[in-house]
């Protein structure tokens, strides 16, 4: 089966944001006293959205409702300060997206990053292509892996959802592509382990972005 259109995760998928994200939620710890975290660490951190990166940064003795909502305000103020200062596109990225192009394979974004710096990272990184949806968290709307936004990217594109190739980084990503019915495929480059998207249920796994091209119509 070739497929006909492709869902991006963003986050350690088209871009390597790894480090923008943990400088700012670093500076937040470091601005109450609290311990910070290496960058690798945040590997672990990404992935279920801001509210999430931010609860799990915070110490687990100081978790509760109120810090973490205080904290979540303050990180979303460094990370619009800092969204883009080492933030780039994988190696790949942009021969894989204009190979697809060449192809006309309609492409979509699919992130739990808020809508508003999904759309400014796309914009800022990924202006050379063309993103039929960019779909990011959004108030009233449930985050991946619930897979309501997948099926509202094939509704949109009025393209069947078995169609779709899904790429991403991690288990979150495997599971909401199982969960709309569409092939989930890991990339080995981001943030988290082949393991662990084998074990998500990844029907492949590719160590180089153009590897996607072999599924594609
Ligand atoms: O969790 C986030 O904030 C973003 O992660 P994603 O782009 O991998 O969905």
């Amino acid at each position: 089966m070739k497929y006909k259109a492709v869902i991006f995760d963003l986050d350690g998928t088209l871009l390597d944001t790894i480090e923008d994200l943990a400088d700012s939620m670093n500076r937040v710890l470091h601005d109450r006293g609290f311990p910070t975290h290496p960058t690798e660490a945040f590997r672990y951190f990404v992935g279920s959205g801001i509210a999430m990166l931010v609860s799990r940064a915070l110490p687990l003795d100081k978790r509760n409702d109120t810090l973490a909502a205080d904290c979540l305000e303050a990180f979303k103020r460094e990370y619009n300060c800092n969204w883009n200062k080492k933030t780039k596109p994988y190696k790949g990225v942009s021969e894989l997206l204009d190979a697809l192009t060449a192809k006309h394979t309609k492409m979509a974004v699919l992130t739990n990053k808020p809508q508003h710096f999904a759309e400014l990272c796309v914009r800022e990184f990924l202006s050379n292509w063309k993103f039929a949806v960019i779909l990011g968290q959004r108030d009233g709307f449930p985050i991946k892996p619930d897979p309501t936004g997948p099926r509202e990217i094939a509704r949109r594109l009025d393209i069947p959802s078995q169609e779709f190739l899904y790429l991403g980084d991690s288990d979150v990503d495997m599971i909401t592509a199982i969960g709309a019915n569409m092939l989930p495929v890991g990339a080995m480059w981001g943030f988290r382990s082949k393991k662990e998207l084998l074990e998500a249920g990844a029907v492949k796994v590719i160590g180089w972005p153009t590897e996607l091209l072999e599924f594609v119509d």
